[in-house]
């Protein structure tokens, strides 16, 4: 997988810092075939003590069919894998304009979540398309339930009521009327340990604070709390709009920043905005 080596042999991997609303990632550009990370050495990238540092580890990988300008994968600090990360897509839209690989004008990319059309809104800026939220059950997936506006499940502190959504990777969201005092590790994790997500899931702690707008945390799979969830913010949205809470468009402040989000009719996709920044390039000597 290395780029390169130095002169005495030692592989060395070139990487791009980036992040979107402080949700940071290490970028490896994996195009013309180069193997994916092993869980092992995406955990010693991700080491915030000895490593690079990050929440996720993006590649960006050859396009699977014409029209698509690259596929992304995502891993999360702790090795497994992600079916989703709408931070990391503003991030590998913004490396690909950079490298000159996008062209001029909105593109497509590629995940494991299907195809979502990039609009560049400005250098660091983008819309992407994370499509239609999926409530089955099923496909969450989520066990034991019928598909719901809301679940609940009973905890030593009482009853835990939760929406469940998938964005192509499990979110359960929890509304709270004060996010800066929701218990978002402990509640996170004891929710992650359900039985009920075979699969684990991504805890969103929302507080809906005007018809447009929501306050968001999100305890993430495979990572913890994170200063922003793009699909968390997909997921919180549509989980509140269904249940009639929220307008189609709302913005979601997250502690790294705003993101904005429309969902234009049950029927349709999801569209997110919102910031991007490279932080710095660098060498890992493996
Ligand atoms: N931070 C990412 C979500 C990563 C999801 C990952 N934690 C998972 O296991 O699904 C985002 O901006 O959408």
């Amino acid at each position: 997988m290395a780029d390169q080596t130095t002169a005495s042999g030692t592989a060395v991997l070139r990487f791009s810092k980036m992040h979107g609303a402080g949700n940071d990632f290490v970028v490896l550009d994996l195009r013309g075939g180069r193997s994916a990370p092993t869980p092992q050495l995406c955990r010693a990238l991700a080491d915030r003590h000895t490593g690079v540092g990050c929440d996720q580890i993006l590649t960006i990988e050859d396009a699977p069919a014409p029209g698509v300008v690259a596929a992304y994968r995502i891993w999360n600090s702790d090795g497994s894998v992600a079916g989703q990360c709408g931070n990391g897509a503003r991030c590998v839209a913004a490396w690909l304009v950079r490298d000159g690989a996008a062209g001029e004008g909105d593109f497509v990319l590629a995940s494991p979540a299907g195809r979502h059309g990039v609009q560049r809104l400005d250098d660091d800026r983008y819309r992407i398309a994370m499509g239609v939220p999926d409530f089955d059950p099923a496909h969450i997936p989520l066990t034991g339930f019928d598909a719901a506006d809301s679940y609940a499940l009973q905890s030593d502190g009482g009853t835990i009521a939760f929406g469940a959504v998938s964005m192509g990777n499990p979110h359960a969201v929890i509304e709270v009327d004060d996010i800066d005092t929701a218990p978002v590790e402990a509640l996170g994790r004891w929710l992650q340990a359900q039985p009920t997500f075979p699969d684990s899931v991504n805890v969103g702690f929302a507080q809906v604070t005007g018809e447009d707008r929501i306050r968001l945390r999100v305890f993430e799979r495979g990572v913890g709390e994170t200063l922003a969830c793009g699909s968390g913010a997909c997921a919180a949205a549509a989980v509140l709009r269904r249940r009639g809470r929220i307008a189609r468009r709302a913005t979601v402040a997250l502690p790294g920043g705003d993101l904005e989000i429309h969902w234009p009719d049950d029927a349709a996709g999801i569209t997110m905005a919102g910031p991007v920044a490279f932080v710095f390039e660098g060498e890992w000597w493996a």
